[in-house]
């Protein structure tokens, strides 16, 4: 566990691509040993068995142990559709347009993911297509442990009601009894059906398996602490999840022509999320990076979270000197990071070059953060090197495709009879004859 001593630039670790170990310092610097070790994985395990036995009181059990909430029944956790809206009432006005604004943003640019059902005739007159159906009750996770995330709400609501899923039902946790206005408020704005306040494995377990007074779902997206990550993890197959969205991560490749506080502050603003974030800069220039290093020492007293951000950066953060920006690129692919910032002059040069990455940030302008509330593309990305097999959360997350076959009279003869040759071939018979019956010109049954 790492220990809370506020980090000191000098702390954060510099490596470079010329040392004889580095590759060795790489693989110990992205290994996830110490965050997600066998413990945690039990841990949900236990909490997921329990909520599938004792259901409801389960869920009130660990919500009173972990968010030190204790009520008597599930069904005050639930937040009436009154409150969600008053609480549009009692944000700032400014905070209500931001919350609108944002959700225009998202919503335009997840509109343009809609996927339709297709279907098109062959030369033998059968038709043949896709038909994509929304997912019918889809369950949202909001993280509420560190922080609060309105903006998570709107980045995991609005893609479902977008490909049109009849019921969102959310859940965050709300330690100690607190849910913040704008969290509700959020949901109001999103159209989210039904809110619980409840977090953590349990909040999973009892989505994924339904209890007493939740309802099961579908599909559980959204992103959480390790505890949430695992538990969607064990609950795959069960109902459908995301993918892995866990601890933030931030990698920037620089050239050294950025404000160097511009950098420390994009690296901090993911160190903020959680301790067991991570925040890498790559850089060929030394001198660009000590200027970095010398902006964290003097910034970071002035943050609000500088504890939560010195124990990430001391404990999974890193500079990188690399030969050349080509080489970062290579050793970003290598990290498949969740957001990607290219800090450089002519980001579109070095794109090409660029593999993995849930989200990428184009130009010194482009702060992650931006990403995270109002661009418009979905905050909830792939993380511990997912993004080599995942994408962003999207409309295409909450829509299925079902294969669509309607074959003619005339179209079965050829289809038919080529069907039956396979179906012989795999000594299947009743596949073979349930073809073979349907030819004008049958085979003889064998
Ligand atoms: N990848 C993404 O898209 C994305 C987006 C937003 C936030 N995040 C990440 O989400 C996370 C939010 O974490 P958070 O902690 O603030 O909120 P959270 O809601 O994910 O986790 C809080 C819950 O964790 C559980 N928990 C805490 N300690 C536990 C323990 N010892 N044993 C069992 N359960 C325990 C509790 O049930 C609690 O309700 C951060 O890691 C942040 O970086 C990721
Ligand atoms: N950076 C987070 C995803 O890793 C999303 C977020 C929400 N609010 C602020 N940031
Ligand atoms: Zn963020």
């Amino acid at each position: 566990m790492p220990s809370r001593r506020l980090c000191k630039g000098t702390d954060m670790r510099q490596l470079d691509t010329s040392d004889a170990d580095f590759d060795a310092a790489l693989t110990r610097l992205t290994s996830r040993d110490e965050v997600d070790g066998a413990s945690v994985d039990e841990t949900v395990a236990a909490i997921i068995a329990d909520v599938a036995r004792r259901g409801d009181a389960a869920v009130l059990e660990y919500t009173a142990r972990f968010d030190n909430l204790q009520v008597e029944s599930v069904a005050t956790l639930e937040v009436s559709r009154e409150r969600m809206t008053e609480a549009l009432c009692h944000i700032d006005v400014a905070q209500r347009e931001a919350l609108e604004y944002a959700a225009q943003r998202i919503r335009d640019f997840h509109e343009r993911q809609l996927q339709q059902s297709w279907q098109y005739e062959d030369a033998l007159g059968n038709v043949l297509g896709q038909r994509v159906t929304a997912l019918a009750r889809v369950g949202i996770y909001v993280p509420g442990g560190k922080a609060s995330y309105p903006s998570s709400v709107l980045m995991n609501a609005l893609p479902a009601k977008v490909a049109g899923v009849a019921e969102v039902v959310m859940v965050v946790p709300a330690p100690g009894g607190d849910v913040s206005d704008l969290v509700l408020a959020a949901a109001a704005v999103a159209g989210v059906d039904r809110v619980f306040t409840l977090g953590g494995a349990q909040a999973i377990a009892a989505l994924a398996l339904g209890t007493e007074t939740l309802p099961a779902v579908d599909k559980i997206v959204g992103p959480g602490n390790i505890y949430v990550a695992t538990a969607k993890r064990q609950v795959f197959g069960r109902v459908g999840i995301d993918m892995e969205a866990g601890p933030s991560e931030i990698l920037i490749i620089a050239d050294g022509h950025t404000d160097p506080d511009w950098v420390v502050m994009d690296l901090f603003s993911q160190a903020e999320h959680d301790e067991n974030a991570q925040c890498i800069l790559l850089c060929p220039d030394h001198k660009y990076l000590a200027a970095v290093r010398a902006g964290i020492e003097r910034l970071l007293p002035t943050m609000e979270r500088a504890d939560i951000i010195g124990v990430s950066l001391r404990a999974r953060g890193a500079m990188i000197v690399t030969r050349d920006l080509a080489e970062a690129a290579a050793i970003s692919n290598l990290i498949a990071p969740e957001h990607l910032e290219l800090s450089v002059e002519d980001p579109e040069a070095l794109l090409p070059q660029i593999e993995h990455a849930g989200a990428i940030f184009m130009g010194s302008y482009t702060s992650e953060a931006l990403g995270d509330y109002c661009a418009g593309p979905n905050h909830v990305l792939p993380t511990a090197g997912g993004s080599r097999f995942s994408s962003p959360l999207g409309v295409y997350d909450f829509q299925k495709r079902s294969s669509l076959i309607r074959c003619s009279e005339q179209g079965v003869q050829e289809l038919g009879a080529m069907a039956s040759v396979l179906a012989r071939g795999e000594s299947l018979t009743a596949h073979a004859r349930s073809a073979e019956m349907r030819l004008t010109h049958k085979k003889p049954a064998k």
